[in-house]
């Protein structure tokens, strides 16, 4: 598929706001994929489709994600808002056949996170939270941090999102705890090679 059907796609599906979002998320993912050495169109397209399916009804959601089952279905057990992630990609696969899981992966995984995320899944998990029209209290830090480095910027994102939750007393997706636990331990274990070496 390419970026313009994509955009024209959700140009039909989405309202005005989540639809300038999602452009948004394309081109901040196309950005982040040129700086860090990631492929731009598969970067750009996940981005522009990662929201598809944000205003389908949670009856189609969980029919959608209860299709394809995977290691992400245990998401039905917490926020309806998480729903929309998992089944945009099943939604992609079935509606345009895409099978591509560098594009299917960021999409399931662009809420969350998850351990052990590959370079594209980063870039669209940073790209939703930084993207031009988003605009919340801690986002431009986060956004200085990506200008650095990308697993800072994704850390700082994990922590601001925990905390966000937990203040609010919502239940936190498991998978998001293991994203952050992971990436505490890389960065701790890249200070011990730096001390040593
Ligand atoms: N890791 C998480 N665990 C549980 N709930 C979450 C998590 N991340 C986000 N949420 C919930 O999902 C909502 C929507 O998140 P998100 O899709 O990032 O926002 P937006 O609708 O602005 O794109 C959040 O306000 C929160 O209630």
């Amino acid at each position: 598929m390419k970026i313009d059907e994509a955009q024209r796609a959700i140009k039909d599906i989405l309202p005005e706001k989540r639809y300038v979002h999602s452009v948004g998320v394309s081109e901040t993912a196309g950005k982040l994929a040129k700086k860090y050495g990631a492929d731009e169109r598969k970067a750009r397209l996940a981005g522009m489709l990662h929201d598809i399916v944000k205003y389908f009804s949670d009856d189609e959601l969980k029919a959608m994600i209860l299709s394809k089952p995977g290691t992400w279905s245990d998401c039905l057990e917490y926020s309806d808002k998480l729903w929309h992630a998992p089944a945009g990609a099943v939604y992609v696969e079935k509606t345009y056949g895409i099978a591509d899981l560098d594009i299917l992966n960021p999409m399931i995984y662009h809420t969350t996170g998850r351990k052990q995320m590959t370079l594209l899944e980063k870039i669209i998990f940073l790209a939703d939270y930084i993207e031009p029209s988003r605009d919340f209290p801690g986002v431009d830090e986060v956004r200085e941090a990506a200008k650095r480095n990308l697993d800072t910027a994704v850390l700082l994102e994990l922590q601001k999102t925990i905390t966000h939750l937990l203040s609010k007393q919502q239940s936190v997706y498991p998978k998001t705890f293991e994203a952050y636990n992971d990436l505490v331990r890389e960065q701790k274990n890249k200070k011990i090679d730096e001390v040593t070496e």
